[in-house]
């Protein structure tokens, strides 16, 4: 999967930009600040409809404009595809080859992409938003009705919430009972998702990082379901812990039950990779973990997906810098951004240079 063009309008600081890639390595290099990363953020928010460092859209529109709009030219299984995506007034547009989709699941997962970048530090220090973010994110590329669960979930978790705060206390358990019902379906759903791609990961990643450590550490990743590292346990609880927790509830008036307070714990040899792991640990497991999603994507799709690194390889050692070039030589085209102090690698097929908003090829 390649993109081949890039238009941007009043995207963060981008007004106007068109950019042509090539097939292979294409490096973006520039001083601090200039819209390096901007670039990537543009087209993984192209094809995924998320941008990865901000919630809302309002902050990706340049500074005293009140839109933005992307243009991006793909290809994938010897096709093109165009994609467009247009905000504007808080509302979101896009569209395939020309056309209008009504849903995001409609057109996520057409082209994939791996993003990866130093902030995927906090998937391991940070908490577990950051955790259910990352398996959320890869299950909808591979499970686009992944998403009408999740936003399906999220609508009765709120009006759940709603009902805990009301001080209308007359027949509020029996109401609270109807949301529970569907909390249950649609959580039941997002657990066992979310636990069977992460055992996909898990397993991948956990060879990886034995590579990436000589074989001396072994890394176990597992999703904590209610509580529980054991599915069919958390699932035959879920019902009954509902109950339980609702007087709870209904005087603290926080949802305590259900996939939104879930997490992925991450052990090395057995201990907490939040609590335990050294900076190099923590920096092998990120690594571990976006190969294991490439691989994984590659897997299911028969592609590879398209790979965006952003100021990573200045992170790594040398041996894991090695490894992460060797591991990504099949893939047809990775977009790497780096800092004018670097030396980009002689096998990098096209450079660009990234000033002020503006993207200039230099070969
Ligand atoms: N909505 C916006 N409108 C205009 N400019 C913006 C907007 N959001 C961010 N910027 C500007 O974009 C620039 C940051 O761009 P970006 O994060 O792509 O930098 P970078 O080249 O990757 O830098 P670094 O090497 O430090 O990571 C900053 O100068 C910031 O002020």
């Amino acid at each position: 999967m390649e993109i081949v063009n890039l238009k941007l309008y009043n995207f963060r600081n981008y007004e106007k930009e068109n950019i042509h890639f090539s097939s292979g390595i294409n490096v973006f290099q520039g001083e601090n600040g200039q819209g390096k990363t901007n670039v990537l953020e543009s087209i993984y928010y192209l094809l995924t409809g998320k941008s990865y460092r901000v919630r809302r859209e309002q902050e990706l529109i340049l500074w005293g404009k009140n839109e933005f709009h992307l243009f991006g030219d793909f290809s994938a299984y010897q096709r093109s595809l165009s994609l467009e995506s247009h905000y504007l007034d808080h509302r979101k547009i896009v569209k395939i080859n020309q056309v209008p989709c009504k849903k995001l699941s409609d057109f996520v997962g057409t082209i994939n992409v791996v993003f990866f970048s130093p902030d995927d530090l906090m998937m391991v220090k940070g908490g577990p938003v950051e955790r259910r973010r990352f398996i959320d994110l890869h299950i909808t590329q591979m499970y686009p009705r992944h998403v009408h669960l999740l936003n399906a979930y999220n609508k009765v978790l709120q009006q759940k919430a709603a009902l805990l705060k009301s001080s209308i206390q007359s027949s509020k358990a029996s109401n609270i009972e109807i949301w529970n019902e569907q909390l249950l379906d649609f959580g039941s759903k997002i657990i066992r998702n979310r636990w069977h791609y992460t055992q996909i990961l898990s397993k991948k990643s956990q060879e990886i990082y034995s590579q990436l450590s000589s074989g001396k550490e072994e890394l176990a990743i597992n999703y904590i379901a209610l509580g529980h590292q054991n599915i069919e346990k958390a699932l035959k609880e879920f019902p009954k812990m509902l109950e339980e927790k609702m007087q709870q509830e209904m005087e603290r008036q926080i949802i305590l039950v259900g996939p939104h307070r879930d997490d992925l714990n991450y052990q090395i040899n057995g201990k907490s990779a939040r609590l335990f792991a050294s900076q190099g640990q923590q920096r092998s497991i990120i690594l571990s973990l976006k190969l294991a999603e490439l691989e994984a994507i590659f897997k299911e799709k028969g592609e590879y997906p398209l790979l965006l690194l952003d100021d990573v390889l200045s992170e790594l050692d040398i041996f894991r810098r090695d490894y992460l070039l060797e591991f990504i030589q099949p893939i047809n085209q990775v977009l790497i951004t780096m800092t004018s102090a670097e030396k980009p690698s002689k096998k990098i097929k096209s450079l660009f240079q990234v000033d002020k908003g503006h993207v200039g090829r230099i070969h």
